[in-house]
């Protein structure tokens, strides 16, 4: 029995919830598990076809977590979402290692247990939470318990230009910028654009989204990690985008319109502006990972 598991990728942060709000679009990666006689990866980049691979290392995290011995499997990658350019790749292997290890050995796994597994092996929620669960989702961890995750659905009228440059920013050089400290004047700017913007999401109230999507944590120093990002923004924002996010920790770009022609136009200028990029027009994904059994 072969196991296809289907992650979408997904949009941390949201501009103004660094570590905390995430959420998955209609980008994806499959993956499929078969039981085999050795471990075989295929379908990924050469660097990534071992055993340190982070799918089979999240396999082998989730059989241990559930006592169960690591078995020998094949596993074919055919994904979409482009590595270390903030769509959540890394988050997509963590989820479809937990699921297919599951899904091989027969194991129901609510939403819950699988944030909690992924969360361990992230670090942070707030890719893997939209990424199991679909929408838009809010994540926080009480001390010592386990990731409370709160959805919101997407109004289905937003859509998300997202501009993928050719060059890469590492999550884990994207943080080291990033002060470890905020000013208390900050921290009330975050606290009530956090829920003005879900809110705006929710109902695609379109003023409330371009006034609350402004962050003083994170992106006014990553910005300068991707030297696109002025140019991009200006064209956007002037040609009527509502706003617009460093997704993840970069390089990608993602831009809200609640205008299907408008985001179809942006996407077209972008592409003449930068041929070396990738844009999408995307949509917010409902459903989160899919279980297949092929
Ligand atoms: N197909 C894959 N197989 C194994 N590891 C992968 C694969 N895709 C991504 N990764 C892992 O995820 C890392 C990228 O994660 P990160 O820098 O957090 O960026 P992002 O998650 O935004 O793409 C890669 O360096 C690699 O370790
Ligand atoms: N909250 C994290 C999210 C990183 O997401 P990724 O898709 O870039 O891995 C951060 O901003 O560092």
């Amino acid at each position: 029995m072969s196991v296809k598991i289907t992650v979408p990728a997904t949009s941390a942060n949201i501009g103004i919830g660094y570590d905390c709000l995430g959420m998955a679009v209609t980008l994806y990666s499959h993956f499929t598990f078969d039981r085999a006689d050795e471990l075989t990866i295929t379908g990924c980049p050469e660097e990534f076809q071992n055993a340190d691979n982070l799918v089979y290392q999240s396999f082998c995290a989730a059989l241990y977590h559930w006592g169960e011995k690591p078995f020998p499997v094949s596993i074919h990658i055919d994904s979409h979402i482009p590595v270390a350019r903030g769509l959540g790749s890394s988050s997509t292997c963590t989820v479809a290692g937990i699921m297919g290890a599951a899904a091989l050995t027969g194991r129901i796994v609510g939403r819950a247990e699988a944030v909690s597994i992924a969360t361990m092996m992230e670090g942070h929620p707030d890719n893997v939470a939209p990424a199991i669960m679909g929408s838009l989702v809010c994540s926080f961890t009480p001390e010592g318990e386990l990731p409370r995750c709160i959805r919101y659905e997407v109004e289905r009228g937003l859509h998300f230009v997202t501009v993928i440059p050719p060059y890469e920013v590492k999550t884990e050089d994207a943080r080291k910028v990033v002060p470890q400290e905020v000013s208390l004047h900050d921290a009330v700017w975050q606290m009530g654009r956090i829920s003005g913007l879900t809110r705006g999401l929710e109902t695609g109230d379109a003023e409330l989204i371009a006034a609350a999507c402004e962050d003083r944590i994170q992106e006014p120093y990553r910005r300068a990690l991707i030297p696109d990002y002025d140019e991009v923004r200006r064209i956007c924002l002037q040609g009527g985008a509502l706003t617009m996010w460093i997704s993840g920790s970069g390089s990608t770009l993602m831009a809200v319109t609640n205008d299907g022609l408008i985001a179809e136009s942006l996407r077209a200028r972008i592409a003449q502006s930068f041929p070396a990029f990738d844009v999408h027009v995307l949509d917010c994904d409902p459903r989160g990972v899919r279980i297949q059994l092929l």
